[in-house]
């Protein structure tokens, strides 16, 4: 009897399904090496969800996730739900809420530079070289989860000229989900080059001192092995692109990650190159870092690999079948080192007929397990 894994597919939105094709087509290709059935059932999330029935997470989608194996995402959202009314249902709350119902605290973004790719970055080869780093971002807190509130009459409306408008987010942290996030920091150095950039705000909030305060106990108390160093989030996202090389693990909170994933994306070439892996104690989602790419939704050329690199996270965290992951990575270097690329990742040197779409991106990847 072959090993049968469930997994609850989620498009959404925009590039979303262009790329979810790939991700299914690497594992199609995987199974019929290692002997293994991948059984991809697709739901519904985000601005695809509201347009079906009203809500960016139904219950189905949740219920469906929670009894996979793993869910693979691809994106949500675009400009044909942003113009709604207030309290209107916005895409990205279906990303969210099943990020929190599903505990994923732990979200893992690799930054890697293949080294075929080096001419695709906008910074100088010699400072990409050997860039290897782990953003750890905290999934579940921060901002993206505060109490939060707008306000459109209040008194003193027109004063200055305005409308009177006041609207405000909550940043609040809590100890344990510091604690816990930093444990998983620690671990992911041991595996790796042994060294932790704490990325905070100490200088100016609360949350921040609170933040490098706990991750200095855990440190102290559990993992002295491991080199650690406090950088402010603006010196960290300087450093980013000064020294990138040296980063190992960082380690940071949500609304901190989220935007310091995608400055260091540019260190790979393209967004489109960045996976991501959202963990938690129960079953794990596995995404690209990017969105839905609304400007190049549906013209067939989206980059792919992303998605390809997150389901070779999946198949390492979840099912813990390495050897597949290692045949998927190698496929996508086999791929990048015979000049193949989509239209986001090439350099001036690329001749035209390397230049592939989504699917004949997908397929060459496939091929290659
Ligand atoms: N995880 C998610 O689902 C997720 C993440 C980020 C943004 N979003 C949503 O996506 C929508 C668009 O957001 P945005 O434009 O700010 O960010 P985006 O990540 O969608 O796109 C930013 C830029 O990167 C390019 N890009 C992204 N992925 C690519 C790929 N695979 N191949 C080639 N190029 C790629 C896009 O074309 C665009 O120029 C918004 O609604 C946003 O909320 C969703
Ligand atoms: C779409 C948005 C809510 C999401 C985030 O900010 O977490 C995205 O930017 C990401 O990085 O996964
Ligand atoms: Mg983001």
């Amino acid at each position: 009897m072959k090993k049968t894994y469930t997994i609850c597919c989620l498009p959404g939105d925009g590039i979303g399904p262009e790329i979810m094709a790939e991700g299914k087509k690497v594992l199609a290709a995987v199974g019929a090496r290692f002997g293994v059935d991948f059984s991809c059932d697709d739901a519904l999330i985000g601005g695809a969800a509201i347009d079906a029935c009203g809500d960016p997470l139904p219950a189905a989608t949740l219920e469906a996730a929670r009894a996979s194996d793993a869910v693979l995402l691809a994106a949500v959202g675009g400009p044909k739900w942003d113009a709604t009314e207030p309290g209107a249902p916005r895409p990205e709350q279906g990303l969210l809420g099943i990020r929190k119902e599903l505990g994923l605290y732990t979200n893992l973004r690799p930054v890697q530079v293949f080294a075929p790719l080096a001419g695709a970055s906008t910074l100088r080869p010699e400072v990409i070289d050997g860039v290897d780093m782990m953003i750890v971002r905290e999934l579940t807190g921060g901002l993206y989860f505060g109490r939060r509130e707008r306000f459109y009459n209040e008194e003193g409306a027109g004063a200055n000229g305005t409308s009177g408008q006041r609207a405000y987010d909550t940043l609040e942290y809590r100890e344990f989900e510091v604690e816990r996030i930093a444990r998983q920091a620690f671990e992911a150095a041991r595996k790796r080059r042994g060294r932790v950039a704490s990325v905070d705000k100490a200088n100016v909030l609360e949350t921040s001192r609170m933040w490098r305060e706990v991750v200095h106990r855990v440190h102290d108390a559990e993992y002295a092995d491991i080199e650690l160093e406090d950088v402010l989030v603006d010196n960290a996202a300087m450093q980013l692109i000064s020294r990138p090389a040296e980063f190992d693990v960082v380690v940071t909170e949500n609304m901190f990650g989220d935007i310091l994933s995608d400055e260091a994306a540019q260190l790979t070439g393209s967004l489109g190159m960045l996976a991501s892996a959202s963990l938690g104690d129960g079953v794990a989602l596995y995404e690209p870092s990017h969105g839905s790419a609304p400007d190049i939704a549906g013209r067939g050329i989206a980059n792919p690999l992303a998605q390809i690199l997150s389901v070779e996270m999946m198949l390492r965290c979840s099912f813990n079948m390495d050897d597949a992951a290692d045949a998927v990575r190698a496929a996508v270097v086999a791929v990048l080192d015979d000049g193949l690329r989509t239209g986001d990742i090439v350099d001036g040197k690329t001749p035209r007929d390397k230049v592939l779409g989504t699917d004949a991106m997908g397929t060459a990847v496939a091929q290659r397990i």
